[in-house]
Order: C-alpha cells, then sequence, then structure tokens
C-alpha cells in the first residue's frame, strides 16, 4: 500500500471534512485521542466567551442568562444521543472514579433490597485499575459482606454471574488491550440471574456506536476527555436507567442531587430523576469545554465513525505486515475488526523507547506498562495518510535504532 492508495482512500472518506474543525499542532500525527482528545477551534472560541464574558462581565447572573445551572442536563442530553441513551437518563458531571461510587452504590442497594445475600461485584482481572479501586474502596466502607469484589478473566465474565453476583462491572473496551466486548448479552445474561450491570465507556464513547437503552444496561459511565474532546480533566457522565429512578439512591448526597437545592433546607430529599446522581457545584469552565465539544458530532453517523475508526486500524496494520514488523511488535488487540475498540495495542520489548523516539519524530501514541505501545484512531481528526506515516517514521525508527537511545531508560511521571 503506497501514498497514493491511502490519499485514494482519504479522498473517499465521508468525515475528511472534519479534521479542520480541530487545533492540531503542525507537524504531528495525533494518535492518542485515546488519551485526550483534541480541542476544536469551536471549543476554544466558546471558552474564550466563557471567560471574557459570562464570567468577567456577566459574573453571577450567568447561573441563570448563560444558562450554567442546568449545563450537567444540557450536556448530558448531547453524550445521550452518542451512547443510545433516551432522554433524562444522562448527566455530565465528576470522574469516572466518582461516578462509579455512586453508581455501584445504588446498584448494590438496588440488587439488595431484593436478596440481601448479594454481595458480590464481579468484574476483570485487566479492568482500568480506578475501576477496581472504587470497589475496593467500598468494600471497606460497607465491609465485605455487602460489597466483594471478585476479579474473573475477560472471556469469563458471564460464566462466572451466579446468584451471589449483585453487579458486574465491566469496560465495553479495555484500556490496554483494545478488546471490546459484546455487552448485549452479558447485560442479558445477568438480568436472568438478578444481577444489574455498571459499563465503563470511556473508550467508547465518541468512538464507536453505544446502545445502553437497547442493551438494557442498568448504569454506565464514562468520560469526555478522551473521543468526546471535552479537554484535560473534564468532567465525567453517568447514565442510569429510568426504570431504576424510583427506587435509586446515592450516598454522596449533596445539594446539587436535592430536589428543590435552592430551598436550602436542612433535610437532604433527593431529586426525582438523574439529577439525583449530581453532588456539588459543576465545574463550569470545564463544563463549557465539553458543551461545545460535543457539537462536532451533530451531524456524525456513528456507524461511519465506526467504520473509519476500524479501517484506520487495518491499514496501520496491513503496512506494519508490509514492514515486515509484525513479528517485532506483537498485536495483543483481536484480529477481528468487529471484537476491536478504536486502537491497536502492541507488546515490544522496547515499547518506551519507541514510543519516546516516534514523538521526537512528531507521532505522538503513548506506552502503558510494563511493555505496551497503544496507537489511538480518531475519526473525525486522523487521516489514512497520517497513518501511512505514522508507519513510515515507525519504520526508520526502528532502522536506525533509535527506540535504544539510553534516554529512554529513564521514564516521565505521566506516561
Ligand atoms: C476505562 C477507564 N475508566 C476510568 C478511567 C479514569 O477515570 P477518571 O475519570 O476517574 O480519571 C480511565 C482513564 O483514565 C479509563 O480508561
Ligand atoms: N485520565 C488520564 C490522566 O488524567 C492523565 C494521563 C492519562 C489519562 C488517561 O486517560 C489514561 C487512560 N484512561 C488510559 O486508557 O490509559
Amino acid at each position: 500500500m503506497n501514498l497514493t492508495d491511502v490519499q485514494a482512500l482519504d479522498n473517499r472518506d465521508p468525515l475528511a471534512e472534519y479534521r479542520e474543525q480541530f487545533k492540531l499542532p503542525e507537524n504531528t500525527i495525533y494518535l492518542d485521542g485515546n488519551s485526550l482528545g483534541a480541542m476544536t477551534t469551536a471549543t476554544e472560541k466558546h471558552l474564550q466567551h466563557v471567560i471574557s464574558q459570562q464570567w468577567s462581565q456577566d459574573l453571577i447572573s450567568s447561573w441563570n442568562e448563560h444558562n450554567w445551572i442546568h449545563l450537567p442536563q444540557t450536556v448530558g442530553e448531547k453524550i445521550a444521543r452518542l451512547i443510545g441513551a433516551g432522554p433524562e437518563q444522562t448527566i455530565c458531571c465528576d470522574s469516572i472514579s466518582v461516578n462509579l461510587f455512586k453508581a455501584l452504590a445504588a446498584a448494590l442497594a438496588l440488587a439488595q433490597s431484593h436478596d440481601s445475600e448479594r454481595n458480590i461485584v464481579l468484574s476483570t482481572k485487566d479492568n482500568f485499575p480506578t475501576d477496581l479501586y472504587m470497589v475496593q474502596g467500598i468494600s471497606h466502607f460497607l465491609g465485605q459482606h455487602r460489597c466483594q469484589l471478585k476479579l474473573v478473566e475477560e472471556s469469563e465474565l458471564q460464566q462466572h454471574i451466579d446468584d451471589k453476583t449483585a453487579v458486574i462491572l465491566a469496560t465495553e473496551v479495555n484500556f490496554r488491550t483494545g478488546r471490546r466486548l459484546d455487552a448485549k448479552p452479558l447485560v442479558t445474561a445477568a438480568h436472568e440471574k438478578g444481577a444489574l450491570v455498571i459499563l465503563d465507556l470511556a473508550h467508547s464513547a465518541g468512538a464507536m456506536p453505544v446502545h445502553l437503552d437497547n442493551w438494557r444496561a442498568d448504569f454506565a459511565v464514562g468520560c469526555t476527555y478522551k473521543y468526546l474532546n471535552g479537554g484535560p480533566g473534564a468532567p465525567a457522565f453517568i447514565y442510569a436507567a429510568k426504570r431504576h429512578h424510583k427506587a435509586m439512591t446515592q450516598p454522596l448526597s449533596g445539594w446539587f442531587g436535592h430536589a428543590r437545592p435552592f430551598d436550602f433546607t436542612p433535610d437532604y430529599q433527593p431529586a426525582g430523576g438523574i439529577q439525583q446522581m449530581l453532588t456539588g457545584t459543576p465545574s463550569v469552565i470545564a463544563m463549557a469545554a465539553v458543551d461545545s465539544a460535543l457539537d462536532v458530532f451533530e451531524q456524525v453517523n456513528l456507524d461511519t465513525l465506526r467504520e473509519k475508526s476500524l479501517q484506520l486500524g487495518d491499514v496501520f496494520h496491513q503496512l506494519l505486515k508490509e514492514h515486515n514488523l509484525d513479528k517485532t511488535l506483537t498485536l495483543i488487540s483481536p484480529q477481528q475488526r468487529e471484537e476491536r475498540g478504536s486502537q491497536l495495542s502492541y507488546h515490544y520489548e522496547h515499547a518506551y523507547g519507541l514510543c519516546q523516539a516516534l514523538i521526537q519524530r512528531g507521532i505522538v501514541a503513548d506506552f502503558r506498562a510494563p511493555n505496551y505501545i497503544r496507537f489511538g484512531f480518531t475519526p473525525l481528526y486522523n487521516s489514512f495518510e497520517d497513518i501511512w506515516r505514522a508507519t513510515e517514521q515507525l519504520r526508520q525508527v526502528i532502522a536506525e535504532k533509535e527506540h535504544l537511545d539510553p534516554r529512554w531508560q529513564q521514564r516521565n511521571p505521566v506516561t
């Protein structure tokens, strides 16, 4: 496959025009949108307005005049379309970790209201650590009789569901391998055995279609700083299926989750719906960034997005093969495209050095301990030519042995 071939793919790409809405650095090919998404020009402009008009001039009146007060809901509804959620079930707030605390507590209470013996939270050994840490925290807090973490292989989740299982906490796309699990049959199997399901959509939202309502997921969480391009540390989201709204409770009962926060009454009374998942004052500037970043998705067909994401991965791996590098770098992502998220991960002894040497050449991928390099594909701003150029640089780095430079012996604190 040569440069002309990939340029032909770009010419036929229905999403190619979206790239110009993003502010990407010159001479850089950014394959790390699975960690931190790029900024849109509209976001930069909107943030300028929020700072220099809404905050600086309109001050406190902005809570009403600029609808700051409803940002968690309005942003939540924009996210809802991307995750297959009907209205009033998704809200933007806090971080994934904090939202997991709320979802886990709510799901455990719901499961135990039917059967107090159910105490197992079933998850996967290779889940993103914060997901497991949050269960461990709740387990300490409530005691093992109310919450006990059980870890199994991703491929064996379903077979471990039994009448002690209260909640299954599964991440749809594994952060390390990029493997995508099939959520719908998992939810069906869980419900048949009386368990609830929480899905972590960190690597799914904005990268592929998600169908929470259709799958009948109970709760979901996700971030906005990856494929949704909301910015570093941007607020996350939480989804709770409407059928749980009446009965659910969550223990971070801050005033923003109160039915009438501005009555300032001494007793907590939860708001009726998804608003109950709010805790404290939203981070307005950060949420304003997410709000405008999401507008880029307004006309995007998620099936088209998914097809391009998979094709970017196919072309990347094909080019590695053509450079005879597929034996040097061992693919740990699934070979089957429909089992993949929007990244390809490789095991390589010198993964850290390779990642750093590529960054020196303007190709940004990322490293995950102990020896993995990940290439994230963001269909709205990555082109097929990017993939060709990135694999060409990768070939040169290895041929020139730049990845073995002693400078890469010492790892950066954030990798
Ligand atoms: C699957 C997954 N869950 C959670 C997180 C992080 O959660 P938080 O928003 O709390 O930092 C990440 C990445 O940072 C992730 O990849
Ligand atoms: N959330 C991150 C951060 O605050 C600093 C650096 C990286 C991240 C990440 O998003 C890591 C990411 N979830 C991963 O898939 O590895």
